[in-house]
């Protein structure tokens, strides 16, 4: 049985390429988003990236072991333009990564600076692939919209939503629904200004198949907030192992262009 993945010293990021080879490939995720290598782009500009997404209430949430996940498959939803080319992306899914302590749990880091947590909106090209795992096999398969997570004051009402939520989850394998409409676009920060570069899923099997766009105006969450998030268990049974970290540290960013659109 293939040993199970996770964010241990035996079976984290460090030795996830022996179980899954493209996890030590050259187009990998996150990085470090170094901002004075950063370069604009005009047609980041030209082409503005847009987003429409419906709101939805019902949605189901689960526990995946690694944290929550909620499956927001939306055929009425768009994104495309900015760094997508003509291609057309719809929503899939979302999660977050969170880890032990507020001063660190992002994937992405900003000048070497990891924020408390990182929001990923999942999309895929629905332009070109039939289904969300064929998208996975291709290089522009997905994109992912990261959002950063700031801890403040004010407790994040969307996020509010999911963390109600959790107490139903705490183990791996339990979903449920989400009773409140959530809206997708209230994730999103009120500065659209981003980073983009192409990289690949953050979790085993690490495809290579992701456009990647990093918001650079974080959102706020509140530290109680995260705490619920470090309650869940990673294990099915009664054995508590909470899910206190589940993010990839950053990985070379190579010869790959990193470019930012100040929106
Ligand atoms: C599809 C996928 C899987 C894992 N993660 O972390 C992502 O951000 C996207
Ligand atoms: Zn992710």
């Amino acid at each position: 049985m293939a040993a199970e993945w996770g964010y241990s010293p035996t079976n984290g990021p460090d030795v996830w390429a022996r179980l899954f080879p493209q996890a030590g490939g050259a187009r990998q995720s996150p990085v470090d988003i170094c901002t004075s290598i950063a370069s604009s782009d005009s047609n980041l500009e030209m082409k503005k990236l847009t987003f429409a997404y419906e709101s939805q209430s019902d949605l189901r949430i689960l526990n995946t072991g690694h944290g929550w996940k909620v499956e927001a498959p939306q055929s009425g939803s768009r994104l495309e333009g900015g760094p997508l080319g003509e291609d057309i992306y719809q929503l899939e899914q979302f999660h977050c990564h969170w880890g032990e302590t507020s001063a660190e749990g992002s994937e992405h880091t900003v000048d070497g600076r990891a924020y408390a947590g990182e929001l990923h909106l999942v999309h895929w090209n629905t332009t070109k692939y039939q289904s969300f795992a064929e998208a996975a096999q291709h290089p522009d398969g997905l994109a992912v919209l990261g959002v950063f997570f700031d801890v403040g004051n004010e407790s994040n009402d969307e996020i509010e939503k999911i963390v109600s939520t959790l107490s139903e989850i705490k183990f791996k394998g339990q979903f449920t629904d989400i009773p409140d409409v959530i809206d997708p676009t209230t994730f999103l920060p009120s500065g659209l200004g981003y980073w983009t570069y192409l990289g690949s899923l953050t979790t085993p099997p690490c495809n290579e198949c992701v456009i990647w766009i990093v918001y650079k105006e974080p959102i706020t969450v509140t530290e109680e907030q995260l705490v619920q998030f470090r309650c869940l268990s990673a294990c099915s049974g009664e054995a508590e192992e909470f899910i206190v970290k589940n993010y990839r540290p950053p990985q070379p960013l190579g010869n790959r262009a990193l470019r930012e659109c100040n929106a």
